[in-house]
């Protein structure tokens, strides 16, 4: 039986604009391939908060300025975020599959993810959507009923809500995917966030942080690794003193340690942990790689980047 697994990737595999997204993901997709080319079966979920940051300004200029385009609400322009990564994605997959002679379907499911209407996230804006923003353009947000954030000395950044994610929506359909051995995009951006009413699921104004909505994939389909590719090839503890180490294979219980410790950046590293330790306490030999997206190859065979068995 292949070895499955489900693939986190970072604001580096993928880039910010348009251009940097399209040579990014041509590298990231090399790497994508040799994963597959190793006998994986692989479900792929991205990042999405400069793009998901980029359609949402981009709509609701549009939509102020002109009497026939409308404004989108933040759910919708998730779904685009979801659909504009994950065609760059599967035609850069396709491709980098072909050249080594392997026929495979490579497809993105728009994956809507349900979330608890009354999780604390709503009461507290903290994802970081969009680029940095003047303080005029900040105020402006303000007026409208955004939040945002000032980073000294770099300017303003949007944050919108980011609840925990409850159920996948789409889930049997990415599990039939996997089980027809294809390659499949989904619960990108974390999933668009719906709230569940009767049988109708209503978009919600939030992202989910990708990453925990990558553990809660991980674990509906009972894979094998969860593998999260950032910036760094090695997660550090002790960050900026002098006692600073770089962590290679540890425990779920040392890194639940680490992760009470506040050793990690509560809406960048900690997610990935808390994916990873959840991913792995519910089945049997499971694994948890966070690494580099370069660095993939490596990390695999061993060589590399932090492990959580
Ligand atoms: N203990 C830590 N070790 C390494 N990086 C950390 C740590 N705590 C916070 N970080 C930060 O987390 C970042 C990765 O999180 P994030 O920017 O959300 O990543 P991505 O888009 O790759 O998912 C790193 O680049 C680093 O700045
Ligand atoms: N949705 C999400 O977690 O996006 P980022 O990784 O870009 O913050």
């Amino acid at each position: 039986m292949k070895k499955r697994a489900v693939v986190a990737l970072g604001h580096r595999a993928l880039g910010t604009t348009l251009p940097e997204q399209m040579a990014a993901v041509k590298q990231t997709s090399k790497i994508l391939a040799d994963l597959i080319s190793e006998g994986y079966q692989i479900a792929i979920t991205h990042s999405n908060a400069p793009q998901v940051g980029m359609i949402h300004a981009a709509m609701n200029e549009f939509g102020k300025n002109h009497a026939d385009y409308t404004a989108a609400p933040m759910s919708v322009c998730s779904a685009m975020s979801q659909g504009y990564i994950g065609y760059d994605l599967q035609s850069g997959i396709r491709e980098e599959l072909l050249d080594r002679g392997i026929v495979k379907t490579v497809s993105t499911v728009l994956t809507q993810v349900i979330v608890d209407p009354y999780d604390e996230a709503f009461y507290t804006p903290t994802k970081v959507i969009g680029r940095y923003l003047s303080g005029e353009e900040a105020t402006f947000e303000k007026q409208k009923g955004n939040y945002v954030v000032e980073e000294p000395g770099k300017g303003f950044r949007r944050v919108v809500s980011s609840p925990n994610p409850v159920k996948i929506v789409e889930i049997e359909a990415i599990r039939t995917l996997l089980d027809a051995d294809q390659v499949v995009i989904a619960g990108g951006g974390g999933g668009i966030p719906v709230l569940e009413q009767k049988h109708h699921l209503k978009g919600a104004g939030a992202i989910i942080e990708k990453d925990l909505t990558a553990g809660k994939m991980a674990e509906d389909l009972n894979a094998d690794l969860l593998i999260i590719l950032t910036g760094d090839e090695k997660v550090q503890i002790n960050l900026g003193q002098p006692n600073e180490e770089l962590l290679g294979e540890i425990s779920a219980s040392e890194a639940k340690q680490y992760m009470e410790d506040g050793q990690f950046g509560t809406y960048t590293m900690l997610p990935k942990f808390k994916a990873a330790v959840s991913f792995i306490e519910k089945g049997e030999g499971r694994k948890a790689i966070i690494t580099s997206f370069d660095k993939l190859g490596e990390a695999i065979s061993g060589k590399t980047g932090t492990v959580i068995y």
